[in-house]
């Protein structure tokens, strides 16, 4: 049963403890990790048709739904961790969490993104929860950027590898309500050595509302550099 952004308010206590958290399987010691993006019963009618439309756009393989999970699998990003990350802090990874997939369902971000390699676009679906809240009934600004933020940065890493955001600029036009759905539309539009350049609008799921715009440089990581020193 779809559980209302205003259901989702009025309850009094979800789950305790730390939903999503990784889990082990006791047989095997593999570390099981829920795919976030999955319907789930927060998912409001209007997330999931356009889930379900564009599950059927993946058949022929033009868009590939991107999994998604709170914690990055370590092998997964193996290169990343080698490569750039303090080994002095890698030893706490088990308590960091993906800042997007850090609610519980339904209240903060809930989305699914799709790529589409030809096009070198991604698109994200997101339901905005209640706890987003920036002025009254509209979603703060931050949690706009921050979906911005990752869904160009998704664009750029799948279309050039491991990159980092230099320069994310936005323009707010229309607010958008608290529990409401949108559609961001990112596309990487020019590739210049190292830079790759991606922009992004949101919109209304009926395409009537253009929200916000932007376009942001992701930067390649440099192998030989650290991510930590002082330049
Ligand atoms: C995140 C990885 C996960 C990987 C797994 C994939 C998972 C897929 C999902 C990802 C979805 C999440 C998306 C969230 C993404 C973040 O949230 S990232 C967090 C926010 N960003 C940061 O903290 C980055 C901080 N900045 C830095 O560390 C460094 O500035 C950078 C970006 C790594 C670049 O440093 P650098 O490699 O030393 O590059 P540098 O030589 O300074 O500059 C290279 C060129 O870029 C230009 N440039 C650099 N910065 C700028 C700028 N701001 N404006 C204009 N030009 C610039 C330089 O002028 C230079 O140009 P040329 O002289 O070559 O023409």
């Amino acid at each position: 049963m779809l559980r209302s952004c205003a259901a989702l308010l009025r309850t009094p206590g979800a789950p305790r403890g730390r939903p999503g958290a990784p889990r082990r399987s006791f047989s095997s010691e593999k570390v099981v990790q829920k795919d976030c993006a999955l319907p789930n019963p927060s998912w409001s009618k209007d997330l999931r048709l356009l889930f379900d439309q564009f599950m059927k756009k993946c058949e022929d393989g033009s868009w590939k739904r991107l999994p998604s999970y709170k914690q990055f699998f370590s092998k997964t990003f193996q290169g990343f961790q080698t490569l750039y990350l303090d080994p002095s802090l890698v030893k706490g990874e088990e308590h960091a969490q993906l800042f997007t997939r850090s609610f519980e369902d339904g209240l903060g971000f809930e989305y699914v993104m799709f790529y589409n390699d030809a096009e070198k676009r991604v698109l994200c679906f997101l339901q905005v929860g209640p706890h987003l809240q920036g002025a009254p009934g509209f979603v703060h600004g931050g949690a706009i950027a921050t979906m911005m933020d990752s869904t160009t940065g998704t664009c750029a890493c799948r279309a050039g590898g491991i990159a980092m955001t230099a320069n994310l600029n936005i323009n707010f036009k229309r607010p958008i309500p608290l529990c409401s759905v949108v559609v961001i539309d990112s596309q990487l539009d020019k590739v210049e050595g190292r830079k790759l350049f991606v922009s992004c609008n949101v919109r209304s799921v009926d395409e009537k509302t253009l929200h916000s715009e932007a376009s942001a440089l992701f930067i390649k990581l440099d192998p030989d550099k650290s991510l930590r020193k002082k330049r």
